[in-house]
């Protein structure tokens, strides 16, 4: 080690936030000779960040070690073998990860509230988190923008890290795949590019979707998934939709996909959606009754995105005029949000788009008949009503052909019942929630 290096090192140590300085600058090495320091990063994530960040400090520091007689130069690579397989630079004895995994720490099983909706992703996440590599592989976890998907890819990343803290893992946005992809391409490092890559014990990427229309990309990360596959590495990918549906991704990469476990994610029903606010609300350290957590849900039915959101808004607005969260307090800092919601999803539209679905006349809603596959479709919209709507069972009642509050009531308990013993029931449900909540 040189030991200039060494002096710039315990000097920017003082001067660069621990966390940073442990992730990016002591992984580096350094290499004196012909006037020159030169720094090797164990992977471009390293080079870049630190060329970005904090190469001008570094370059000060040198400068005043060296007094001025050393050029600094970075690179990628490490002393042992200076074209680098990028995953192995970590030394033997050293504990520390030299690859940043880009996980957040935060998104672990732990914090990932479970329920019907999700229960399959979540099981097939802590399989693969026991069994890297053997259980399913490529785990695909798939379903609509904001219900965990990435949260669960994650924690099947910070489970494994858990485990074993010399795991090499990488978390990355299909995106950010393409552009150091393109990157590589143009400065010539392809073939450094492809053995970091395949060096990796857990890929995890997200965002499929993004590949789609981009043919170099996804040649490149065909056999880059094919080399860890074989080599039984983890493969973790996240989708919006079935990779069949998406215009644009290969044929042979849509079906390779499909070879593990594709799994789907659904929109959270409404007590799923109740349990993530209070648990979220708990990690903030904030005190969430279930009557609030139940109004919140009720109101924003879309997606846990927007649901923390919402819960958000609520924990600052009360912070900042020293109020109590009761639902009425909840009611006048989302006042905005609901009543958007309410303009887009009425009971008029949610009785249009149930006779739509089963394929009846709205008419026969409110009708008296009483044939089942009128009586059914009725029950659902109304369940769907009290879910969605704020209005109360009476004035859903009302809707319904001037019914009364307690057919409402055993409306939405039999469609729950229905719900949890027959699975039809539970996709037709989800099918209206989705389509109704977007
Ligand atoms: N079941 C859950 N329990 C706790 N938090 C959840 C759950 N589902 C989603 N979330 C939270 O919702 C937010 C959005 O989730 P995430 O980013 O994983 O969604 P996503 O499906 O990957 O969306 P996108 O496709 O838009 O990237 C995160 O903060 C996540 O923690």
């Amino acid at each position: 080690m040189s030991s200039i290096w060494d002096n710039c090192l315990a000097k920017l140590e003082n001067e660069i936030a621990s966390a940073d300085f442990s992730t990016w600058i002591r992984p580096l090495q350094a290499v004196e000779g012909d006037g020159r320091i030169t720094l090797l990063a164990p992977n471009r994530f390293v080079l870049d960040w630190v060329k970005q960040h904090h190469f001008a400090k570094i370059e000060e520091t040198i400068h005043e070690f060296s007094n001025g007689s050393l050029v600094l130069n970075m690179e990628i690579g490490s002393k042992k073998s200076p074209l680098l397989t990028m995953a192995k630079i970590v030394k033997p004895a050293e504990t520390k990860k030299a690859i940043p995994s880009f996980l957040n720490k935060t998104f672990t099983f732990d914090t990932f509230v479970e329920g019907k909706s999700n229960q399959l992703a979540r099981a097939a996440s802590m399989q693969v988190t026991e069994n890297i590599g053997k259980a399913y592989n490529p785990l695909l976890i798939y379903g609509s923008s904001g219900l965990g998907k990435t949260h669960l890819m994650q924690a099947i990343g910070n489970g494994v890290l858990q485990k074993n803290p010399s795991a090499n893992i990488i978390y990355l946005h299909s995106e950010r795949f393409v552009q150091d992809m393109v990157k590589a391409l143009q400065q010539n490092s392809i073939d450094t590019f492809k053995s970091f890559y395949r060096t990796i014990d857990v890929l995890l990427i997200d965002d499929i979707q993004f590949f789609a229309g981009k043919e170099r990309s996804q040649e490149e990360f065909f056999h880059t998934f094919n080399t860890l596959l074989e080599k039984k590495h983890q493969v973790v990918l996240t989708c919006d939709k079935y990779p069949k549906e998406i215009i644009g991704l290969e044929d042979r990469l849509k079906s390779r996909f499909g070879w593990g476990l594709p799994v789907s994610i659904e929109p959270p029903d409404m007590e799923t959606r109740a349990a993530i606010l209070m648990k979220k609300a708990q990690l903030a350290g904030v005190n969430l009754t279930q009557e609030v957590a139940f109004f919140i849900a009720r109101r924003i039915p879309s997606n846990v995105r927007d649901l923390e959101g919402a819960l958000r808004r609520v924990i600052a607005n009360a912070q900042f005029t020293g109020r109590e969260i009761t639902t009425e307090f909840t009611k006048e800092a989302l006042h905005d949000l609901i009543s958007l919601q309410d303009k887009l999803v009425n009971i008029d539209n949610i009785q249009r788009t149930v006779a739509d679905y089963y394929k009846i006349r709205v008419a026969d809603l409110a009708s008296k008949n009483r044939k089942q596959i009128i009586t059914r479709p009725r029950q659902v919209a109304m369940c769907l009503a009290r879910e969605l709507t704020s209005h109360s069972f009476p004035e859903i009642g009302n809707a319904f052909g001037g019914r009364d509050h307690t057919t409402v009531i055993n409306a939405c308990k039999r469609i729950r019942e229905l719900k949890e013993a027959d699975s039809k029931m539970a996709e037709d449900y989800a099918n209206l929630l989705r389509s109704l909540s977007h």
